[in-house]
């Protein structure tokens, strides 16, 4: 049996939550914006890479991400006491690397995910969600769910402060458009994570904790008005914007023309801009292919909120 399994992309810190708020997002044109992971049996374990972004990965399969999910997969199972036999697996690596669209959360997901679903769902939920965030860690540096989470479960997650259960479902505005501009060169998201300061200050905090606060509040009562007016990120993209050229032009520019928030998506170089009609979104979206982009790699998409997360396709 053979199994391929889609993994989305996401925006993992939306602004106003470091580190605790992500969503998913698929482009309304029906693009798969995000990584495949092919799986079925073989005679010894092997990992093949291809793709539009495979040539902007390590030569040696065994240094992909892919491979650690893999081998940590099976460590699980020996631990468990579970017995397996060896895969062929196939990344089809279709997001950009150090873009901010959480690229290495799309590999991560689909590879775990794809390995579940090949060995008859040995483990659950958290535990998958657990070595995803390892995978995660393993990359950029640090611990934080905020991509694997939405990608793997779909919609806005918000990461929990318990170790019982990582990460909660909030309502999302899946009414509302979100424009993904990826101008086509790199910031590595560990690289982005060091310029950040070490401490902040009280009046930081209490805007930190307001904002969140108020944004969930209007997640649940739907009232887009509140959550996106205050939609002001203290934490990271004061530090981070000048690793994104054009972006607060950018910003400027789509605020005065209807945009009703404007943000770095993940550790950047990714600008997210939420818009209320698809008509809007449609004219930013060619703005910022003529404006924000800086390489032919570069792309823009108009999306919405992916409620479902990983998926196996037909
Ligand atoms: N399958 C993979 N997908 C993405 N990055 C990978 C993968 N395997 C290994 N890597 C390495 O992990 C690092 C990912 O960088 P990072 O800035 O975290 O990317 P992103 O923010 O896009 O997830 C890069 O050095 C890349 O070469
Ligand atoms: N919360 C993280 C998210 C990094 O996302 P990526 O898509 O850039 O990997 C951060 O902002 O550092």
């Amino acid at each position: 049996m053979k199994y391929n399994v889609f993994a989305p992309a996401s925006i993992g810190n939306l602004s106003i939550g470091f580190d605790v708020l992500g969503m998913a997002v698929q482009p309304i044109d029906g693009t798969l914006l995000g990584d495949v992971v092919s799986i079925e049996s073989a005679e010894t374990n092997h990992l093949s890479i291809v793709g539009d972004f495979a040539d902007k990965l390590p030569s040696d399969p065994q240094q992909n991400i892919v491979w650690h999910c893999l081998v940590l997969f099976h460590q699980y199972m020996q631990t468990n006491d579970l017995a397996f036999e060896p895969v062929k697996l196939t990344l089809d690596k279709k997001m950009p690397v150090g873009s901010g669209l959480g690229s290495s959360a799309c590999s991560v997901v689909a590879a775990l995910v794809a390995l579940n679903t090949f060995y008859q769902a040995p483990f659950d939920e958290q535990q998958l969600l657990k070595m995803m965030g390892e995978m995660e860690a393993q990359i950029s540096g640090s611990l934080h769910y905020d991509n694997v989470a939405p990608c793997y479960l779909g919609g806005l997650q918000l990461m929990l402060p318990q170790t019982q259960k990582v990460t909660t479902t909030l309502p999302s505005f899946n009414d509302h458009y979100y424009i993904m501009a990826y101008p086509g060169i790199e910031v590595s998201t560990k690289a982005a994570r060091d310029v950040l300061p070490d401490s902040y200050t009280r009046a930081q905090a209490i805007e930190y904790g307001q904002t969140l606060a108020s944004f969930v509040d209007a997640c649940y009562r739907q009232d887009a008005q509140q959550a996106f007016s205050t939609f002001e990120d203290v934490i990271a993209e004061p530090y981070r914007k000048h690793l994104l050229p054009g972006f607060d032009e950018a910003r400027q520019y789509l605020l005065a023309q209807g945009g009703l928030a404007v943000g770095i998506s993940g550790s950047g170089p990714t600008l997210f801009c939420v818009c209320e009609n698809e008509q809007t979104a449609n004219e930013l979206a060619c703005w910022l292919k003529e404006n924000y982009l800086k390489t032919s790699l570069g792309f823009v998409h108009v999306c919405e909120a992916d409620t479902h997360g990983a998926r196996i396709l037909d």
